[in-house]
């Protein structure tokens, strides 16, 4: 059987692959191992580095071989101690904003202890380092800032992006997380502030799906904002301009997708976060020939949706052709999602593509996209303007459509009202409502909202978590349609395989792998996405299969392939339990 050492030679862990170069993972937890960095770091500097300090924890006999005795007070504590201690400390802070930066705090001083805290309180802490609360961290990014845990690449480094990404600590990097901050969740253009996004989104990558951190590398470029309040805060981190667009844009992207190649070779993964739409769509077609590149709003999103698609099927019955669906939103998130069940629907029934897409509808700020409005849409919408009059409202265009599937990514909160929701439910027995957008005041409506007003009748899933709601006596279990059950195994299976593109292939198989994972205990509670407990397995799954995707299309360079994926997921990934120093 192989383990990560052996999944990628020592060539291809320089240049890509998961490996483990300093055997920290393949060494018995009782075995020693040597903790790296440019030199053997000891004393204070061992404790002031957050990849290796351990706090209270370091052991006697480590105090006294690296020169430790007298920094600490005397007494030895466990991990799991200094676990439980943490998230006494968390669970103080009444104020989720604390709680975020209790945990920053945490992954800036001892990096193995936040992410034990993360994976082994998943869902509680999900919503810390991630959404909602990581969009008023972004909001107050300038503010709260204290460490910069990420790499700024701004106007000013024009013509010097290489340079800047060799100050980079780490020579090996194998997922960047980009934004330019102009989208930054449902809460609009936030700057250079948005660099929560890619610090939050890699530690997911980590505690979900197994990527050792220090292959993660957080970017935000800086092209200015458009955002008043932020260029007169004084606290705003960012270049204080309006934003560069067109060429200028154009030029400070294609210099940072050159440089990112040229030092970290072909197989880093670049996952743009975040971006609006204007530029997303643009930059994953301009680049997914020359770069392995992953839109996680337009792809990741559409992977995780089609996945409750596929799995709430068990429960409405029907395939996805007999279904109609309506979306509020025609961006990135809602034509992904529309272009992915198109695709997936035309593997199955072996129809052309167009043909499939006359039972999809969407609706932007001027209302349902329709033929008559074609010349002035923006391209990703045109392939969705079908023959129908113009309708304006989403309760109109919910009554003309009538469809079995609502789906909101417009990001703007509170648009399925009471009446849109009593509407789907006049005419679905068990009507699919899902309130993609984030942060949660951006959710197109609560749980307790669907549940109630459809009289416990719909299935209901979010962007942003909610909590169980109890309706006449049963409990609704609502689901986190949230691309972060994707893309950390996605872009794990991508590492794992070599694999030197991204292929809507590997979504689909990507999907299937996530659908596949609920069961009939989850289904009773009206769930149709399996819980975040077990997201480790998830992700180790959802891997395997993308992988085999991509060796099945030949695009995965990590050969030969491993018989076992699963197997080779799961020994992959980052564990966060100490090691040794001896
Ligand atoms: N759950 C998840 O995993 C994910 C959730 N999201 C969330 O989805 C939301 C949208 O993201 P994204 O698609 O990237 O954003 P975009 O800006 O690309 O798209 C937003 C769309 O919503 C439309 N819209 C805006 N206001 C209204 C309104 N009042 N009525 C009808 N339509 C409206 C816009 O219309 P127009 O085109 O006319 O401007 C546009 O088509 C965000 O809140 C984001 O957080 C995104 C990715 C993943
Ligand atoms: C989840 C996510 O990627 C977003 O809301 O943008
Ligand atoms: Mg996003």
């Amino acid at each position: 059987m192989k383990n990560c050492g052996d999944l990628v030679d020592n060539k291809s862990a320089i240049v890509g692959g998961v490996g483990d170069m300093y055997s920290e993972d393949s060494a018995t937890l009782d075995q020693p191992i040597t903790p790296w960095t440019i030199s053997v770091a000891s004393g204070y500097s061992l404790m002031r580095d957050p990849r290796y300090n351990k706090g209270l924890a370091f052991t006697e006999k480590e105090r006294d071989a690296h020169y430790l005795r007298g920094l600490l007070p005397p007494i030895v504590l466990s991990q799991e101690l200094q676990e439980k201690k943490m998230m006494n400390l968390i669970r103080q802070y009444e104020v989720p904003l604390h709680r975020y930066m209790a945990m920053i705090g945490l992954q800036e001083t001892n990096e193995r202890l936040f992410y034990k805290l993360l994976i082994d309180n998943v869902e509680e802490l999900l919503p810390v380092v991630y959404t909602p609360t990581v969009g008023e961290a972004c909001q107050k990014y300038g503010s709260i800032f204290r460490h910069s845990q990420g790499l700024y690449i701004s106007l000013k480094e024009k013509g010097k992006i290489l340079e800047t990404l060799k100050n980079w600590p780490e020579r090996t990097v194998q997922v960047i997380v980009v934004t330019d901050g102009e989208r930054i969740l449902g809460l609009g253009d936030l700057g250079c502030q948005g660099m929560g996004i890619p610090v939050g989104k890699l530690a997911l990558y980590t505690a979900l799906g197994g990527v050792r951190p220090s292959l993660c590398l957080p970017i935000t470029i800086d092209v200015g904002t458009n955002n008043e309040k932020l260029l007169n805060d004084e606290f705003y981190i960012g270049l204080r301009q309006k934003r560069a667009t067109g060429e200028e844009y154009d030029e400070l992207l294609q210099e940072f997708m050159y440089a990112v190649k040229q030092n970290y070779g072909e197989k880093v993964l670049i996952q743009f976060e975040d971006f609006a739409n204007h530029n997303a769509f643009e930059l994953l077609a301009r680049y997914s020939s020359s770069h392995l590149v992953f839109n996680d709003d337009i792809q990741g999103t559409a992977a995780v949706v089609l996945a409750g698609l596929l799995s709430a099927l068990r429960l409405l019955g029907g395939t996805l052709a007999d279904h109609k669906f309506l979306f509020l939103g025609a961006g990135e998130a809602g034509t992904g999602i529309a272009d992915l069940i198109a695709l997936e629907i035309s593997e199955q029934n072996g129809k052309p593509i167009e043909e499939n897409r006359k039972n999809i509808w969407l609706v932007d700020s001027k209302g349902l996209i329709v033929r008559s409005r074609k010349e002035s849409l923006q391209d990703f919408k045109k392939p969705w303007a079908h023959e129908h009059e113009p309708i304006t409202g989403l309760i109109n265009a919910v009554k003309a459509i009538k469809p079995t599937i609502l789906i909101g990514t417009s990001g703007v909160g509170k648009q399925f009202t009471k009446e849109v929701v009593e509407d789907m439910a006049s005419f679905n027995k068990t009507p699919l409502i899902m309130a993609l957008s984030n942060p949660t005041s951006q959710a197109e409506c609560t749980a307790e909202e669907a549940y109630t007003w459809s009289e416990g009748r719909a299935i209901f899933a979010s962007g942003s978590p909610f909590d169980p709601f109890e309706y006449e006596g049963k409990t609704f279990v609502p689901g986190q349609a949230n691309n972060a059950y994707i893309f950390p195994g996605f872009g794990l299976g991508v590492i794992m395989a070599g694999s030197i593109r991204v292929h809507n292939g590997m979504l689909l198989a990507a999907s299937k792998a996530l659908a596949s994972q609920v069961t009939e205990e989850h289904y009773e509670k009206g769930m149709i996405y399996p819980p975040l407990t077990n997201i480790r397995k998830i992700s180790a799954n959802i891997a395997a299969k993308v992988a085999a995707k991509a060796y099945e299309l030949g695009l995965a360079s990590h050969l030969p392939q491993p018989e076992d994926l699963v197997e080779s997921a799961e020994k992959c990934m980052y564990s966060p339990v100490y090691r040794s120093y001896l």
